[in-house]
């Protein structure tokens, strides 16, 4: 894989469906459908969709392609794949709250090495580098000409006073009492991957997910964390979370700066 190509197509991609979707974000109106597993969709996410596995394809011809909103790539198995969710934290979008992302990874041998994370409404672009390390991207996200980066790295903290981050739309009881397991500090909530972000730039240092998420959702961010210094290990066993798994279904996990001491289950 040449991976200048790949990034360089991932951000032109996340980018363009980004514009997409603000178009309908910024519309008086947009309508809401329910899918089979009770979520919601919108034509953003139809959108976005749509010019990302174009693009994709188009691009990686012969890379196999999953991606949440098209049903009929889910039954594919592949040790190489692309993972795309082109509208995480669709709940954030509908309420209009602007936790929400783009979402591409490119995923070897069960592991997310690349990613790209695009939150339009809250102007941050995060991905891995050609070189797998992470930045973040500021200035005016030009299609053809790559803006200022950064390079992001996880915070060394302090154990004794945490900052934890957790789902804003799926924040439970289960959540709360593991978070209770540690010194906490503070804790905020965000929608969609801009949690695995905010791990990755040092914000927080604990994300724990004690809910069903799906590997679309959480590739990109994953892949951003990792190129961060960052980790993301199975909420039971303190595994990695690898990709590729029975129905692109993932278990609990944690997301997490490796400076954190982990609480068992
Ligand atoms: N009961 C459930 N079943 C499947 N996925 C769920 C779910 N509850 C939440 N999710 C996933 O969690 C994502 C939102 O995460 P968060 O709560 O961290 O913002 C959703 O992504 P989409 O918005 O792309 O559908 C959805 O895929
Ligand atoms: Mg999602």
């Amino acid at each position: 894989m040449d991976f200048d190509h790949l990034t360089l197509v991932f951000r032109r991609l996340a980018l363009e469906a980004g514009d997409k979707i603000m178009e309908i974000y910024n519309s008086d109106d947009f309508e809401v459908k329910t899918k089979s597993d009770d979520s919601p969709v919108t034509e953003a996410d139809e959108a976005a969709d749509a010019i990302i596995s174009a693009g994709i394809r188009a691009e990686f011809p012969d890379v196999t392609l999953v991606t949440e909103e098209q049903a009929d790539s889910h039954a594919q198995k592949a040790d190489t794949f692309i993972i795309v969710d082109p509208l995480d934290g669709t709940k954030e979008f509908v309420l209009r709250r602007g936790d929400f992302t783009v979402n591409i990874a490119y995923v070897v041998d069960g592991k997310p090495i690349r990613g790209v994370v695009y939150a339009p409404a809250k102007n941050r672009l995060f991905y891995t580098g050609a070189d797998g390390k992470s930045v973040e991207e500021t200035g005016d996200f030009a299609k053809d000409k790559v803006g200022p980066t950064t390079a992001i790295s996880v915070s060394n903290p302090d154990n004794s006073g945490l900052m934890i981050v957790a789902s804003k739309s799926h924040r439970d009881q289960a959540t709360e009492d593991y978070i209770n397991k540690y010194a906490i500090k503070d804790s905020k909530s965000a929608g969609s991957s801009l949690k695995f972000c905010l791990i990755a730039t040092g914000e927080a240092d604990l994300y724990p997910r004690v809910g069903r998420t799906m590997e679309w959702d959480t590739a990109a961010g994953h892949a951003v964390l990792l190129g961060a210094g960052g980790d993301v290990v199975r909420f039971d066993d303190h595994t990695p979370l690898t990709y590729g798994k029975a129905e692109y279904a993932n278990p609990f996990f944690i997301a997490y700066a490796p400076g954190v001491t982990l609480k068992k289950a």
